[in-house]
């Protein structure tokens, strides 16, 4: 045969291969009977596209209200948006691992978050949980108060009843929580909110997530060094410029552990009690095992973004809808300054206390937050385990990749009445039909199960502290003009992102957000 045949043959072989293929992905495929948008059936570049466009939670909304409950999303993924679901696949004995779309995720060694499941995954789990219990939470508190009172230093004006100039709680937000987070995991003090050396590390964790965001979609890009170079030009920087910064400042806190100190530190402030600390030292009472000095870099990479990123979204979000919602707003403020009426609040330095965690209005603002605007608003993705997996009468095969996306199960109508409208008293106050179990059922932006977050209390410290400590100082209103209407959605913008009582995310890994821009004066306390 001429080589021109032959390679004739190998192009009609490769064409019948892939129309074979294209067939089978459409009619043959075990999710084929399942709906979803077209291309969807045959790539994964449809959920990479809207990865990096940021609106994969509204896109899995769209899709849920138009096809169901079941969506084929991808290939060989399924979506789906119920609450039986839910307790399904994120459950404390599932069926399911983290798919393996987690590994992208993975700097050189796995961590807690990025490994896929398994003995390997629960002894650090565990670990981890030590240094996040309740019991260390008691002696974080202290810790988390100084750095809120040191956030109402910055944004309130010095006197009282002055209006101050308008402020991006983006901005705001992210270097309060980095603060926070360094100072727990490290005890350093990067002091983001005091002066402008490391501001750009929360810009460099936002740009680098823009990437990884789509990896998790074609991780093959990873594999071709220049063509991921150029696409992600900007984001490949921050991101070697972050894992710098880690990475030094993990080293830097093992050496000051061992007293060796060096006037060229990030940071050089002597350790205290942090979750490093805990983590350096933690045995698995099972196992027996312990982290190596690689691992507590990728635990301590882990802890500094899974912490600071999702948190001063959850903080920015509230101040948002809190802005917003005039009678919420009032009543929260009222809740908290009564609250502390006669005990000065934060003397000490601490905040936390039965008077806050008795602040019920105030965790249900914080909570209709979350679940207007989740910080995690998109899939996070399981595999199902051989055995397969039942949900209702659908039997899902092993190997098929699962979830429930956040965003679209915290907007579905029947689960929460209005599901558009912040209404915290959907909380508190049940319709007569079992509302507020039904909202329970299914809020979860945490995650739940085996995998679920294992900051949540931090965060909740975190947050509550911060909103009630500044509403007890003072208050706050949106910025005047167009300023005022940055993270709103608006009329114009794409279908999803046209609600202007809405605050918008730009959902790579996690919510990436502008605004809202907020302008702060100082009450006169008179307790
Ligand atoms: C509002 C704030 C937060 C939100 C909304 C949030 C949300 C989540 C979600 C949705 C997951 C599951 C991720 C997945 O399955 O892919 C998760 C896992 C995790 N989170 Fe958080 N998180 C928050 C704060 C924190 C904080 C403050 C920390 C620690 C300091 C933390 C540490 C972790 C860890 C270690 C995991 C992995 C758990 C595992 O895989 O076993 N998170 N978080």
């Amino acid at each position: 045969m001429a080589a021109h045949s032959k390679l004739l043959a190998a192009g009609v072989c490769l064409v019948l291969l892939i129309v074979w293929r294209l067939v089978y992905l459409c009619f043959f495929h075990p999710l084929a009977k399942y709906p979803g948008p077209f291309i969807a059936k045959f790539s994964n570049l449809y959920g990479a596209y809207h990865a990096w466009r940021g609106d994969a939670h509204l896109d899995m909304w769209r899709t849920h209200e138009k096809y169901g409950d079941f969506v084929r999303h991808m290939p060989n993924t399924l979506f789906i948006r119920n609450s039986e679901a839910l307790h399904a696949i994120f459950s404390i004995k599932p069926s399911v691992l983290k798919s393996a779309h987690y590994r992208v995720l993975e700097t050189n060694v796995a961590s807690t978050f990025s490994l896929r499941g398994g003995h390997d995954h629960l002894w650090r789990r565990r670990l981890v949980s030590t240094a996040l219990s309740e019991k260390a939470q008691r002696g974080m508190d202290g810790r988390i108060a100084v750095h809120v009172r040191k956030f109402c230093d910055m944004v309130f004006p010095k006197e009282a009843k002055v209006l101050g100039k308008p402020m991006d709680m983006s901005e705001w937000c992210s270097y309060l929580t980095f603060d926070l987070m360094a100072d727990l995991v490290f005890s350093a003090s990067y002091n983001l909110l005091g002066n402008e050396r490391f501001r750009y590390m929360p810009h460099v964790i936002d740009k680098s997530n823009v990437r990884m965001s789509v990896l998790v979609y074609i991780p093959f890009i990873a594999w071709f060094k220049y063509i991921d170079a150029f696409v992600f030009k900007e984001a490949s920087i921050a991101r070697n410029r972050f894992m710098r910064f880690v990475i030094r400042a993990v080293r830097e806190r093992a050496d000051r552990a061992t007293g060796k100190w060096s006037s060229q530190s990030l940071d050089p402030c002597p350790p205290r009690n942090d979750i490093y600390s805990t983590l350096a030292t933690a045995k698995d009472p099972d196992s027996g095992k312990s982290f190596s000095s690689q691992e507590m870099v990728s635990e301590s990479i882990t802890l500094v973004v899974a912490g600071s990123d999702t948190t001063s979204t959850a903080i920015s979000s509230t101040f948002f809808y809190l802005a917003d919602t005039k009678h919420a707003y009032r009543k929260v403020a009222r809740e908290i300054r009564e609250a502390f009426k006669n005990k000065p609040f934060g003397e000490g330095g601490v905040a936390w206390g039965p008077e806050l965690s008795g602040c019920a209005y105030l965790r249900a603002c914080v909570d209709e937050a979350l679940r207007m605007s989740p910080p995690n608003g998109a899939a996070l993705t399981r595999e199902v385990m051989p055995g397969g997996l039942k949900i209702g009468r659908q039997y899902i095969p092993a190997g098929t990749v699962v979830s429930v996306p956040v965003y679209a199960i915290h907007h579905d109508p029947r689960y929460f009445v209005e599901p558009f409208s912040y209404y915290p008293e959907r909380w508190l106050e049940d319709d007569g039909t079992g509302s507020i179990k039904r909202a329970r059922s299914v809020f979860n932006p945490f995650s739940m199960g085996i995998r679920g977050c294992l900051g949540r209390n931090l965060a909740y410290h975190e947050i509550l502290t911060t909103v009630a400590t500044v509403l007890y100082f003072g208050d706050f209103q949106f910025a005047e003009g167009d300023l005022g209407k940055v993270g709103r959605g608006s009329p114009q913008a794409q279908y999803g992102r046209h609600r202007e009582n809405e605050y918008q995310l730009r959902d790579h890994l996690s919510g990436q957000k502008n605004g809202p821009w907020l302008r702060f004066r100082r009450r006169n306390i008179v307790d």
